[in-house]
């Protein structure tokens, strides 16, 4: 798993709504998903984000922030976090998401998976 904040010039992040049917639908999450054998977490992000939202990012671009380590009922997550501020294009739902762009103190108000509450004030104290 490698997962990202997407941080536009206003200082807002990107989330994304899991559709009906999967896992956790409904939930906000950082955008992001599975690391495949021999990819990179950086590498997974950019494929990942022109997958899901249609964008072009660059390893670069994605600077390591935190991670979160999460006991869930079946499986560990470990996941970590990089922060983006710099892509080509408009993120659209790709995957049947809905977007949402949330400033750092409306990010409570976004019902998101408990691996992700401790990351919020840590982005908090970065933007
Ligand atoms: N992308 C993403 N996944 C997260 C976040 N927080 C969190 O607990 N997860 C969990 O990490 C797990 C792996 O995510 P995934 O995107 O690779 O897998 P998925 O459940 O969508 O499965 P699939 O893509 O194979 O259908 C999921 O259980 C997902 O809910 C987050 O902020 N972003």
């Amino acid at each position: 798993m490698s997962a990202v904040a997407l941080v536009d010039t206003d200082g807002r992040i990107l989330l994304a709504q899991r559709p009906a049917g999967k896992s956790m639908a409904g939930l906000w999450e950082f955008p992001g998903g599975k690391v495949e054998p021999g990819e990179t977490p950086e590498a997974a992000l950019v494929r990942e984000l022109h997958e899901e939202l249609g964008i072009e990012t660059w390893n670069s671009c994605l600077s390591p922030l935190t991670f979160a380590s999460h006991a869930y009922a079946d499986f560990h997550l470990l996941m970590p976090l990089f922060v983006c501020r710099k892509w080509n294009g408009t993120p659209v739902p790709k995957e049947g998401q809905t977007l949402a762009w949330a400033r750092v103190n409306e990010l409570r108000d976004y019902e998101m998976p408990p691996a992700d509450i401790p990351l919020i004030p840590i982005l908090r104290d970065v933007l």
